[in-house]
């Protein structure tokens, strides 16, 4: 799924104003007829919202469903990609876009720069992007039945790594400093550093090993558990060697169910990748649980900026559910995203674009692994620098 923002600067009021009410109309529609669309962009006469609908789905923001009962729209990644990033060029967070430098397994990640010129992460998150290829019933419970959660799941995960990593970069952790948050999308501060498993020189492995383990105990003395800590989710400095924490949205209170499990895993993953890697074998033990003495409450204090419980626990229902599943399947589960997953249900005429062997490519190059295009290509780092502005006006 690429973030294609040719079309953002010829999009009209009346389209911006159409792909909205497609929006909306996506919270309770699979497919949002199109007098519906007409209704909720509250525009007058059909031939404007007409206009407008042929423009979206020419460029892939909408795609027309063919449905049992009626014909109607459904947004794409691609639409909601286009919302977000408006949010924050009206709010002035984002002025350019540049390269795409990090390929997660549930999100992409691009370079962008803000009005004055400065580069920043842009972080869109892709849940649902992993599709599984068991019984339809999987995904349609991923799904809730709606062809909106992936979108719903996207902006809580979004959501929470905003909160998390506020909360975190105020109370001093290495992380970086968020910027802003729409939709799915966040923004935040670009770290001038690889993930460790791309650094080659690492001065003191030791020292690093237990700068990590202390920074473990330390999360869970706030009362965090990262839960996803491992090589690519810390960004090393290759001058000063210093470790950057990223990727939030598993990050779990101590007292969750979980909690000791999540905790034990995140210190064994150290261990592995350290022992793999430099032949590192600490004399002690690490952490371990009955190390933790709770001093601070974070995970509660989390809870007051606007990521509740009630969501935390319905990400963390799905996130659960998509692990449960990928390990079922040995983590071959297929990379299909939700625009091509619904392929058959898509009129192929010629007013969508469903590139179908770029989503194949992509599935390829995401291969269970991190792909880092920005050090495996040096020339896109380069080229990243120069970001493509977004508005037309300025
Ligand atoms: N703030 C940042 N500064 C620099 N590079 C970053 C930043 N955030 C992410 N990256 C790059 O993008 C990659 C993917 O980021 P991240 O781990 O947040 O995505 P993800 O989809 O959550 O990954 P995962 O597959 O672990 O779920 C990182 O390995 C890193 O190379």
């Amino acid at each position: 799924m690429k973030l294609d923002t040719r079309a953002i600067r010829y999009l009209t009021g009346e389209d911006w104003r159409v792909l909205t009410a497609v929006e909306m109309g996506s919270k309770n529609h699979e497919v949002v007829p199109t007098t519906l669309i007409s209704q909720i962009s509250g525009l007058r006469g059909a031939s404007g919202v007409n206009r407008s609908i042929s423009n979206l789905a020419k460029v892939g923001l909408i795609a027309k469903v063919k449905n049992a009962k009626y014909d109607g729209y459904r947004l794409t990644y691609g639409g909601l990609d286009y919302l977000a990033l408006n949010a924050f060029i009206k709010r002035k967070s984002v002025y350019s876009i540049g390269n795409q430098v990090g390929v997660g397994k549930e999100s992409d990640i691009y370079v962008v720069a803000d009005e004055s010129g400065k580069q920043i992460i842009l972080k869109i998150h892709r849940l649902g992007r992993i599709s599984f290829r068991t019984v339809k019933a999987n995904r349609d419970y991923l799904r809730n039945r709606n062809s909106a959660s992936w979108m719903y799941m996207s902006r809580l995960a979004a959501m929470k790594e905003f909160a998390f990593m506020k909360i975190l970069k105020d109370n001093g952790f290495p992380v970086p400093t968020p910027l802003d948050q729409a939709r799915h999308c966040v923004l935040m501060e670009l770290i001038d550093s690889y993930p460790l498993r791309q650094v080659t020189s690492i001065a003191d492995p030791p020292k690093l090993y237990a700068d990590l383990m202390a920074l473990i105990l330390r999360f869970a003395s706030q009362g965090l558990i990262h839960g996803d800590f491992n090589e690519f989710n810390i960004l090393v400095n290759e001058e000063t060697q210093q470790p950057v924490v990223i990727d939030f949205p598993q990050m779990v209170s101590i007292d969750h169910t979980n909690a000791k499990e999540y905790f034990d895993r995140d210190v064994q993953c150290i261990k592995t990748f350290f022992e793999r890697k430099f032949k590192f074998i600490s004399d002690d033990e690490g952490p371990t649980w009955d190390d933790v003495k709770r001093t601070g409450k974070l995970d509660i204090e989390v809870e007051a900026s606007g990521f509740s419980k009630k969501q935390a626990k319905e990400l963390d229902k799905y996130l659960q559910q998509v692990t449960q599943l990928d390990e079922r399947e040995g983590g071959e589960a297929g990379d299909i995203s939700p625009d091509e997953d619904d392929e058959d249900e898509i009129e192929q005429s010629s007013d969508v674009e469903e590139d179908d062997d770029e989503e194949e490519a992509e599935g390829e190059k995401y291969g269970g692994e991190h792909s880092n295009l920005s050090k495996d290509n040096p020339e896109m780092k380069n080229e990243a620098k120069t970001p493509r502005a977004l508005s037309s006006g300025v």
